[in-house]
């Protein structure tokens, strides 16, 4: 390569770099002109992102990927929307979990993540207006659902207002160079499942296996103690500088969390959303079919359907029920009247747009 054909292209790039930076800044100054008629309320419009996330996709002549630059309009609009109010999301701690790279994921860097020691206190600390939104692990691909966020969702005056699919890469952790002599290994009880096959065929049957809070806590466990190795994803690696003994060690090679984001506010309809609900059936033969019979009624399709003992009654259930579609919409508004003359019970949990990355 001639040395002067390399100086004209990063001349060239300098040159675009500029015009870059002016359009960034224009873009903001519009974005800070509608936090100001926004009056200081409500600075955050899921629908609006998902708007902008999904035609940037459509518009994108290339070479770079659909989806770096649906990331890159992310970080734009994570920083631009900092300057209305950069947001606090609260999500399950310490540093390092795969909560806080979903919130990362869905708010851009520009927002602040906030730990909390449970999901509990995730919600509670949005319910006291501490925080601006959770993001909560709802389910996963090979585990299934997160039942202590479904219960939260059933008696929180939260609405969802988005979702982030977040694929889950496990590595082995350890402050050491190698397997030998590894004594325990720590991890969340979901990831130490989602493991199994992985631990059964390379470590001794007689390495402990500990569920802790979350990976990140495994990680920190493991730093402080060689004989100790964690499972853990690459946030909390860097975090607390373990060497990866294995990479991707899930069982499963599509291993892929779903996580929600709730707050006050509800999102209005982008286009393309979905909206969650929750509800109870009466404890008789053909129930669930009669409750969800609206659904093909109405033409109206199903992308998740999910049940949990309620904690009313033995052996009495609710059911977690998505659908296509934003509430606010006739189809779905009238689905939604239909179940609730059906069933003993129905909560909108929110309408949100579909994720866009
Ligand atoms: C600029 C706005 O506010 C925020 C920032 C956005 C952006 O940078 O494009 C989009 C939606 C809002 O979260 C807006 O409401 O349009």
């Amino acid at each position: 390569m001639s040395d002067s054909l390399l100086q004209s292209h990063r001349d060239a790039i300098d040159a675009i770099d500029v015009e870059i930076l002016t359009l960034l800044n224009r873009r903001a100054e519009h974005a800070r002109k509608i936090g100001e008629l926004k009056g200081g309320g409500l600075v955050y419009r899921p629908e609006r992102e998902a708007q902008v996330m999904a035609r940037v996709k459509a518009l994108n002549p290339g070479p770079l990927s659909d989806e770096s630059v649906a990331k890159l309009f992310r970080e734009i609009m994570s920083a631009c929307l900092s300057l209305e109010r950069p947001l606090t999301i609260a999500y399950l701690g310490p540093e390092g979990t795969f909560s806080q790279a979903a919130a990362v994921k869905h708010f851009g860097h520009a927002a602040v993540t906030l730990p909390c020691a449970s999901i509990d206190e995730a919600f509670r600390v949005v319910e006291a207006r501490s925080a601006d939104y959770v993001v909560a692990p709802v389910e996963n691909s090979t585990e299934g659902a997160v039942g202590r966020t479904l219960d939260l969702m059933v008696g929180s005056p939260l609405s969802v207002c988005g979702e982030v699919v977040l694929r889950i890469h496990h590595h082995l952790l350890r402050n050491g160079a190698d397997m030998a002599g590894i004594r325990r290994v720590y991890s969340h009880a979901q990831s130490l499942a989602q493991c199994h096959e992985w631990l059964n065929r390379h470590l001794p049957a007689e390495v402990e296996r500990v569920s802790v809070a979350s990976n990140a806590e495994a990680a920190r466990l493991a730093s402080l103690d060689p004989q100790c190795a964690a499972i853990a994803g690459d946030a909390a690696a860097e975090r607390f500088g373990l060497v990866k003994l294995a990479e991707n060690i899930e069982d499963e090679p599509n291993n892929t969390t779903r996580f929600l984001v709730l707050g006050y506010h509800k999102s209005a309809a982008s286009g393309r959303d979905k909206t969650s609900l929750v509800m109870s059936a009466q404890n008789k033969p053909g129930a669930v079919h009669t409750l969800l019979s609206p659904l093909a009624e109405f033409g109206v399709s199903m992308t998740k359907f999910e049940s949990r003992p309620s904690r009313t009654g033995l052996w009495e259930y609710v059911f977690f029920v998505d659908i296509e579609g934003h509430c606010d919409e006739a189809t779905v508004n009238r689905v939604i009247d239909a179940l609730r003359a059906k069933a003993a019970f129905v909560k909108v949990l929110g309408a949100y747009p579909v994720a866009v990355l």
